[in-house]
């Protein structure tokens, strides 16, 4: 049995190795993820790769700094030729749950920026319908929870807003500084009517439904990459 860690490597691996010199580069967050900026970094030092790259998150800007990956704000960027990042659930049609890291409201503004949108993952992030193993993380203005967790109720879901350790810390906050919750709707038959509920809700900011966004999978299974 391949070593998970291992796996994510190849993908991230797999993944920087698609970037090439002069392109405007998005960077998603997480373990996966956080190979690929390696993997970036690497390339920057030896080959002399240069690109302009925009980060998804505190922890990947922190990462890209000691690395010496040239990083702009993202509100300076208009447009991304890439933007690579992982996943926690990929359907067969290439939509996602993301949001474990509570980084999905800024990975969805990169992702919506860029040409070419690349998901990285092990295989076992693969599922037959979204919903199976996680919750739709949300990212929610604080003064809106009361409202959206009626919303959600009305949509047959469940919100919990997410905690640090139990007893000793508080909410989770976003790198924005919203409250993260998770809404459990359990297996979801149709992902386009969810993301297009969730979308209407003021006070939504983001959630973690990546529905038609992903152009293409690059999943690291024990026997070697699938890309679909
Ligand atoms: O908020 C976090 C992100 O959506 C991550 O990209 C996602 O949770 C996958 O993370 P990992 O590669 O660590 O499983």
């Amino acid at each position: 049995m391949a070593d998970l860690n291992e796996l994510k490597k190849a993908a991230g691996v797999r993944a920087a190795d698609m970037i090439e010199s002069g392109m405007f580069v998005g960077l998603g967050t997480g373990s996966t993820a956080a190979h690929m900026v390696n993997r970036l970094g690497e390339r920057i030092q030896n080959e002399g790769l240069k690109v302009t790259a925009v980060s998804t998150s505190w922890s990947t800007t922190l990462q890209c700094r000691k690395l010496g990956i040239p990083l702009i704000d993202l509100g300076e960027a208009t447009h991304l030729d890439i933007a690579i990042d992982g996943a926690d659930e990929i359907d067969p049609q290439k939509n996602l749950i993301k949001g474990r890291g509570a980084a999905h409201l800024l990975e969805k503004i990169v992702a919506s920026m860029a040409d070419n949108y690349i998901i990285i993952a092990d295989s076992g992030k693969k599922v037959q319908k979204l919903g199976e193993k996680f919750a739709v993380p949300l990212e929610i203005l604080p003064g809106a929870i009361g409202a959206i967790t009626y919303k959600v109720s009305k949509l047959g879901g469940t919100l919990a807003v997410r905690m640090g350790a139990p007893g000793k810390d508080g909410p989770v906050i976003s790198d924005s500084g919203n409250l993260i919750a998770d809404a459990k709707f359990g297996i979801i038959d149709d992902p386009e009517k969810l993301d297009f509920e969730l979308n209407k809700m003021p006070g939504l900011l983001g959630h973690g439904l990546f529905i038609g966004m992903a152009n293409k999978v690059i999943l690291a299974t024990p026997n070697g990459i699938e890309e679909f």
